[in-house]
């Protein structure tokens, strides 16, 4: 009896308790959200500046504020700054060969992948594995339950897998509205697949460009499910696949029957992938997300199990500065090797260079809440910065397949972002001192 009183005692209290922690809640949203800003920063001349905005929450709005008033000051602190022991040979990333045995180059490929890395730094057998990607035979050509996006998932000759997402914007097409509106830039896979090297992060997925021809290349290799949801529309081959998002009245068209797509090698089944909530995910919603209302969140993610060991903080720390730069705001989830400690890896990078014209500063949450960065990246960014970033990638690109991969603007808007980056570290450093931010290697 006394034991049954007790019991109910507790459960009103843990009751009481919960409807209270409701009601601060409650509180806290209500008057973060009152105080959403919108907020329009023009750029200037001679300073580039978070441009065009879109509406911050509190946290956003005072981290925006800041960078942008560090910009200045970041410019000439980074000049001054000794990259010397980070000193990489970017060069070495321009050289190429030829090969032409198909099975050792996907031996070579899936002999590169660690629980860190997809691809060396550097290794002329990458251009031979981006040929073979563009011209190959296709043997196969399926739907895949994976993601959420048109997709085909191609077998090539040696039997390798291929996930091939096709194109869907001319190249100068800007996409409006929220940072992931729209659908898959595929040129926008292939080109932040060299900024993530040019970053030092060999974690992303080889992946080049292909034109395939519907009607020779795929229809007779496909299967049923795939070949059902092609049709004709006057002389184009258009088809629709099967996924969440696939219907008939949002078919994807060929010219003719050409269709240009970006080409991504299939990991092999030895790396099987682990899919986990990314703690800055949006809230997809008019609702704030809790990175947008608590300040001291990237406090709160640490408290938690697998971030205990920084590193994985560092990687997400990574991944936001990769994501500000290619404006990638759709990152939902990350992908690890389910393996232990396998680093984060960069896979699914088509939502981005979606509008040059906007920074959305809020992608780089985890960099100005945290606080902390790899002395390593900040030296690659601070040796990238004044234009080379645009400059490297466009020799990377130079006869690239799907040339022009990018559109001018976005150039301009990898340099603009960068700078950005860079006052965003400044600002750690005032507020920390710079001993407190950086990491040196691991
Ligand atoms: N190179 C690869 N090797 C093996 N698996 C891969 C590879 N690339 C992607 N995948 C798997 O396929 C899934 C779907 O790929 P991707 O994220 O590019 O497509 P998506 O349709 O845009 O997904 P989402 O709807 O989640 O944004 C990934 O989550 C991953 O598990
Ligand atoms: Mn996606």
């Amino acid at each position: 009896m006394y034991c049954h009183t007790v019991r109910k005692l507790k459960v009103r209290y843990a009751l009481l308790g919960i409807l209270l922690l409701v009601l601060i809640n409650l509180c806290l949203f209500y008057n973060i959200s009152s105080e959403v800003k919108h907020t329009v920063v023009h750029q200037t001349e001679s300073s580039p500046t978070p441009k065009d905005v879109i509406s911050y929450a509190n946290t956003t709005f005072l981290a925006a504020k800041k960078i942008e008033e560090a910009l200045h000051g970041a410019s000439s602190f980074f000049s001054n700054y000794d990259t010397s022991n980070y000193e990489h040979n970017l060069r070495l990333l321009e050289i190429t060969s030829s090969h032409s045995n198909i099975t050792y180059l996907w031996e070579v490929a899936a002999k590169w992948i660690t629980k860190d890395q997809i691809t060396p730094p550097y290794s002329p057998l990458l251009s031979a594995i981006f040929n073979v990607l563009e011209n190959c035979k296709i043997i196969g050509a399926d739907v895949t339950n994976k993601g959420t996006q048109l997709k085909v998932l191609l077998t090539l000759e040696g039997n390798q897998k291929a996930l091939f997402k096709p194109r869907w914007y001319a190249r100068n097409q800007v996409i409006e509205g929220s940072v992931y509106a729209g659908k898959d830039r595929h040129n926008g896979e292939v080109a932040a697949f060299h900024i993530a090297r040019l970053l030092g992060l060999n974690r992303a997925p080889i992946v080049t460009g292909r034109v395939v021809n519907l009607r020779t290349e795929i229809l007779p290799v496909s299967s049923l499910a795939l070949n059902q949801t092609f049709f004709k529309e006057g002389n184009n081959t258009c088809f629709y696949g099967v996924c969440r998002y696939c219907k008939r009245e949002d078919a994807v068209c060929a010219e003719g029957d050409l269709l240009e797509g970006s080409i991504t090698l299939w990991f092999p089944n030895s790396w099987q992938l682990k899919r986990v909530r990314h703690p800055w995910q949006r809230s997809y919603s008019s609702a704030p997300a809790p990175w947008e209302v608590y300040r001291d969140f990237c406090q709160i993610v640490k408290s938690g199990k697998s971030y205990r060991d920084e590193s994985r903080l560092l990687d997400l720390v990574e991944t936001s500065v990769f994501d500000f730069l290619i404006d990638n705001g759709d990152r939902h989830h990350y992908e690890l090797f389910s393996v232990d400690y396998s680093s984060v890896l960069l896979i699914d990078n088509a939502k981005s260079f979606g509008n040059p014209d906007v920074d959305h500063i809020d992608i780089l949450a985890p960099l100005y809440q945290c606080c902390r960065i790899r002395e390593k990246l900040v030296a690659r960014l601070v040796v990238l910065k004044d234009g080379a970033l645009s400059s490297w990638l466009k020799k990377l690109l130079k006869n690239h397949i799907l040339t022009p991969v990018l559109y001018d603007k976005h150039y301009k808007a990898l340099n603009r972002r960068l700078s950005i980056v860079l006052a965003a570290i400044f600002v750690c450093f005032q507020d920390n001192g710079r001993e407190a931010v950086l990491v040196s290697d691991d």
